[in-house]
């Protein structure tokens, strides 16, 4: 109740005049005579949402181009429509005229047309400006990175509540912006600009001091423009791998999007009081790429690192140290069944910075005294997204270490990552989301470590999507793995089994010795492997996670991984235990 109302308040606050839009977005121009100021009582990117009053903002697209809906969006009473000067579509409505499908005969309701050198980019400024500028108002924190966003939106929501810092968020997984937690439905982890914008106005309605928002590489992207207008106090940096090159177009492309965050942290420099500060993972190759970017809005500059792997660190490493301003360190760590447990050491920069050189990386650490953590979520990995938390909140927001510890004690899992499934059943098996070549190499040898028999693994990869990690997941999958039940994921308008093929081909190129299953009916596949699973084998389904829908060519199918599995097993005759 207390939220529906808050929310009509804000819609009533929420018309602007259009001049004063045009004000705040100096790319967009008037591209009729008329003195018209029409109120916006919306902004809408989708013919499909417009009402009377809503300013229509045409985006050429993947799939369409939106300039062809415009007609659509008169018709339906939009007050003003932006569309963009070098457009396909608008250049050819100017060089053939206006086609003969094209409806010439709607009463149109007075609009104004607006041309915008980018309609998205005038959409992001529009958005930012239709709702005064919450971030303004707000401590936004961005978490970018290939895998582990949810995962760090929804720990780090969980630390600033518990220690008493009211905060919303928006991940993949779900949302608040109020006291109620609501299921991402959008299928976008970060969503829209006007949608970006509204959901941080409501936060700010709501009381809420600090927002934490995913920050896809796709939103991040001067494409979509999605969080062009957003400025961030704080950001962390997970991880970079290969995905969505489909998107991006090349790996340093994808990398710089990324960075982007870094790029749109508040600068620092006019108000030293208020410094921004970006979180970044040590043992990222492009560590030192990324505090370079961060360190031109003079952000403070924090790394972190954990001894996950024999290996570590990185041996450039500790040259990247010096462009850092403190390091939160994990040394040593332990994985318990159901969770981990890490010597937290927080590294000042005089422990390296003009101190004779010769000190390695593992020996800074070792001399700087510990504080013991628990984290009772499993999956090594989640005490680098604990500890990019524990460094935000010690830099940005000045909390104690001790009481970081205190509250992560008590975090909570996040929907659809690392979940055990208790039915009795005489194997063990686990939703997992893991879906990109690094979540991989990060989950497969921790599944391997605690399978005591064979390890099962029923995955798949998107339709539509960076097509060349296909292979690459079948290979890391074919190196940990005894059998692989390749399905379906999204394959969207791709045929199904020409993507599994192409995972299939990377796990046989590799030369590991592994059964290979190729099912593409998802149900099925993961009934074939708990027929195949056996006393001790494990069997870990990957890819869907929280997912409420499989996108094939008949459209959207409503989808819960967990909940299918456990039917699974139900009709296997095995009951819910836990
Ligand atoms: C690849 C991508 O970013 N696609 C986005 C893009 O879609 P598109 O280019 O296919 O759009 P289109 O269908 O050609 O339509 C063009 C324009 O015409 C409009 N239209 C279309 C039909 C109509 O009847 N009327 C109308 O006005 C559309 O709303 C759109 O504005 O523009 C749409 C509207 O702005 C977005 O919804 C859509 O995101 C889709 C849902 C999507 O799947 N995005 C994914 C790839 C994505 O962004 N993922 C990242 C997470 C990645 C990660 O896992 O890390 C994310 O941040 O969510
Ligand atoms: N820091 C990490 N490094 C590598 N893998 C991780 C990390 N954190 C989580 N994972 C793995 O990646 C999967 C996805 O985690 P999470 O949802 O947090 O990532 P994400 O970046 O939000 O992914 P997406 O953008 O696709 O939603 C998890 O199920 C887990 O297997």
């Amino acid at each position: 109740m207390q939220e529906s109302w808050q929310l009509g308040r804000l819609r009533k606050m929420n018309k602007k005049r259009l001049s004063a839009l045009l004000a705040a977005c100096n790319t967009m121009k008037r591209a009729d005579n008329s003195s018209l100021d029409p109120e916006v009582s919306s902004l809408v990117y989708d013919s499909r949402d417009v009402g009377p009053g809503s300013m229509f903002f045409a985006i050429p697209g993947a799939h369409t181009d939106g300039h062809r809906f415009i007609a659509t969006a008169l018709e339906k009473g939009a007050a003003a429509v932006v569309f963009q000067t070098k457009d396909e579509f608008v250049s050819r409505l100017i060089q053939d005229g206006i086609p003969d499908d094209f409806p010439r005969d709607i009463q149109l309701p007075h609009p104004v047309f607006i041309a915008a050198e980018s309609s998205r980019q005038a959409l992001s400024r529009c958005s930012a400006a239709f709702h005064d500028y919450p971030h303004r108002d707000l401590t936004v924190i961005g978490i970018t990175g290939t895998d582990g966003k949810s995962s760090t939106v929804a720990f780090l929501h969980q630390l600033l509540n518990d220690l008493g810092i009211p905060a919303g968020f928006i991940s993949t997984v779900a949302m608040q912006t109020g006291t109620e937690t609501r299921n991402n439905m959008l299928r976008q982890s970060t969503p829209e600009a006007p949608d970006i914008h509204r959901l941080l106005a409501e936060m700010r309605a709501n009381g809420k001091q600090a927002a934490v928002v995913e920050s896809t590489s796709h939103g991040l992207s001067r494409k979509t423009s999605r969080l062009l207008d957003l400025e961030y106090d704080g950001a962390i940096f997970t991880n970079i791998s290969h995905e969505h090159l489909e998107f991006h177009g090349s790996f340093p492309q994808y990398l710089s999007d990324k960075t982007n965050l870094f790029r749109q942290l508040k600068d620092s420099q006019p108000d030293a009081s208020n410094t921004s500060v970006a979180v970044i993972n040590l043992e990222d190759p492009n560590f030192s790429y990324i505090a370079r970017a961060a360190a031109e809005r003079s952000a403070r500059i924090c790394a972190f690192i954990s001894s996950q792997s024999g290996d570590w660190p990185r041996t450039e490493a500790r040259k990247d140290l010096d462009l850092a301003d403190i390091l939160f360190a994990a040394h040593p760590v332990e994985h318990l069944s159901d969770g981990n447990r890490f010597s937290l050491r927080v590294v000042e920069k005089s422990a390296w910075s003009g101190q004779p050189a010769g000190k390695s990386l593992k020996q800074l650490i070792d001399q700087t005294e510990a504080l013991e953590m628990h984290l009772p979520i499993p999956g090594g990995f989640n005490i680098d997204n604990v500890l990019g938390c524990t460094a935000l909140l010690s830099e940005l927001l000045s909390v104690p270490v001790r009481e970081i510890a205190g509250a992560a004690a008590g975090l909570k899992g996040v929907k659809g990552r690392m979940v055990p499934l208790f039915h009795g059943q005489p194997f063990t098996a686990i939703v997992d989301y893991a879906h990109t070549p690094g979540s991989f190499t990060k989950v497969f040898p921790l599944f391997r470590e605690s399978c005591r028999g064979r390890l099962i693994a029923v995955f798949g990869s998107a339709g539509e999507r960076d097509t060349a990690k296909r292979p690459i997941q079948g290979a890391i999958a074919a190196e940990y793995a005894d059998i692989l039940v390749i399905t379906d994921e999204d394959p969207r308008l791709e045929d199904s089994m020409d993507i599994i093929r192409d995972i299939s081909r990377g796990a046989r190129e590799s030369g590991h010795a592994v059964e290979i299953h190729e099912i593409a009916d998802r149900r099925s596949a993961i009934s074939a492997a708990f027929s195949m699973a056996g006393e001790g084998d494990t069997v870990v389904m990957l890819g869907k996670g929280h997912e409420g829908s499989i996108i094939t060519a008949a459209g959207k199918q409503a989808w819960d991984e967990e909940s299918v599995a456990r039917d699974c097993l139900e009709q296997m005759g095995y009951t819910r235990q836990k």
